[in-house]
């Protein structure tokens, strides 16, 4: 039987889940015909990481320490952040040794350096956890698509904002302590603002993009929206419609143009497959040339599932002695455009104080600047309330779309401003 001796640099959440996966039966990994063995550790409570490895696990305070500890073959890095973990996988990939790590902050700010310094090295990049948890996105796009063309890919990729939505919208609990029990579970991030203002789902966007389609990795190149705003009228007016809202991400070929790549809140049609992804589910539509479309969910955050895919990912680096690489090394053509339109079709919602005309001011603003309506619906009301109005509209020209926004805030029936979001995916319509 083949052995590996790892450094586990990190016993928070999945740093623990990667020690208790490799301490209970591990059968994966004994057919494989390998075995996985902790050989030192690193944390910063020494204490509790003590004690959940147990005494056979010699733990530093200093990862550098861990990773220079005998019997070392390949290094585990989750600690998270940028700091000490690029430091150390600089270390780690220089000296020419395998890097296991599930931190798509890194990769997503410093991948290509990394990948550089691993080709450079002969050392090995694994990284399918820093993507959807346990579902094989990274697998999937790099290795099993290789022989296809990309078109799209739609992802639900933040466990923690898809359970706060989910909590929000099946058990009516509130954002604040929605986002509490998504920490105390497991799912966030150490700065929970990572994953409600749209980063983290943005970091993982930005790998995919790299993965499909070779792009640089740039986090300053795409629109991200996370979910603060996120109303329970808006939940309820797309639910009138029969849409769900879920934060997406978007990563798109548009030719010549470039890829577009963005994260926000958006519209999918309740019969899809995707509008049934709840909890810390994550899960990724991928539209490709040959293949047609794949449909990946899988439990995007939590200690387990993402131990499970850092454990194939230390079986994969037993197993290759070859580092895994990208599919290709970018089309020299590869570019990030801009945002073009997220979703043909819109969703608006106008509050307004109910008046006798209201609505067809509005219907009348919207179709003076092109913008076609598909479908209204307005809350019961009485005069002088206040009430939602939500509009679907046509395919549209999103620049027309906010101008026209900024126009209807200023009417004076018009309580708020309003809000919109794309459809990405939107109802199979009957020719
Ligand atoms: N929690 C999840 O469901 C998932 C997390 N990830 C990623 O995995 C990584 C770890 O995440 P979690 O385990 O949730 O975080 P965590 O905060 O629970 O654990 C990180 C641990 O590393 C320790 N640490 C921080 N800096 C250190 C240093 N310099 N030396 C030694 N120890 C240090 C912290 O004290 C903490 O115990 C992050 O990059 C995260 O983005 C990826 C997929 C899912
Ligand atoms: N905080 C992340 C953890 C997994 O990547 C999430 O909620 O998705």
């Amino acid at each position: 039987m083949k052995r590996i001796g790892i450094a586990l640099l990190g016993v928070g959440n999945v740093g623990g889940g990667v020690h208790d996966l490799l301490a209970s039966n591990n059968v994966m990994a004994k057919r494989a015909r390998i075995k996985i063995e902790i050989v030192a550790a690193s944390a910063r409570n020494l204490r509790r990481a003590r004690k959940r490895l147990g005494p056979g696990v010699p733990v530093h305070a200093d990862w550098r320490e861990a990773v220079a500890a005998d019997g070392v073959d390949a290094v585990v890095e989750l600690i998270g952040g940028l700091d000490d973990a690029l430091a150390c996988a600089r270390e780690v990939l220089g000296a020419g040794k395998p890097l296991i790590t599930a931190n798509k902050a890194l990769l997503a700010t410093h991948g290509g350096e990394l990948l550089a310094l691993a080709r450079e090295r002969g050392a090995g990049l694994y990284y399918e956890a820093a993507v959807a948890g346990c579902v094989p996105a990274i697998r999937t796009i790099r290795d099993a698509l290789a022989g296809d063309e990309i078109e799209s890919i739609v992802g639900i990729l933040n466990g923690t904002c898809n359970y706060i939505m989910t909590q929000l919208a099946r058990e009516g609990k509130g954002f604040e302590e929605a986002l509490a029990l998504a920490s105390e579970l497991g799912y966030a991030e150490a700065d929970p603002s990572l994953d409600v203002d749209g980063w983290d789902a943005a970091h993982k966007a930005v790998i995919l993009a790299w993965l499909a389609y070779g792009l640089p990795l740039a986090m300053d190149r795409i629109a991200v929206e996370g979910i603060r705003g996120a109303a329970v009228a808006d939940r309820d007016c797309a639910a009138e419609f029969g849409y769900v809202i879920k934060l997406l991400a978007h990563v798109k070929d548009h030719g010549r143009r470039g890829v577009e790549t963005q994260v926000a809140p958006a519209l999918i049609a309740r019969s899809h497959p995707l509008a049934a992804v709840n909890d810390n589910l994550n899960g990724l539509l991928v539209r490709t040339r040959y293949a047609g479309e794949l449909l990946l969910v899988g439990a995007g955050a939590g200690a387990l599932p993402t131990a499970s895919a850092v454990v194939a990912d230390i079986i994969a680096a037993a197993r290759d002695g070859a580092p895994p690489a990208l599919p290709f090394g970018g089309k020299a053509s590869a570019r990030h455009c801009a945002r073009i339109n997220l979703g043909s079709q819109a969703y608006l919602r106008v509050r307004v104080i109910d008046a006798k005309g209201v609505l067809a001011r509005i219907s009348q603003t919207l179709s003076a600047a092109g913008l076609s309506i598909e479908a209204i619906h307005q809350q019961e009301s009485h005069s002088g309330a206040e009430v939602d109005i939500a509009i679907l509209l046509h395919e549209l020209d999103w620049a027309a779309l906010r101008r026209t926004m900024a126009r209807l805030a200023k009417m004076k029936q018009v309580v708020a401003p309003p809000v919109a979001m794309p459809i990405i995916i939107p109802h199979i319509k009957d020719e």
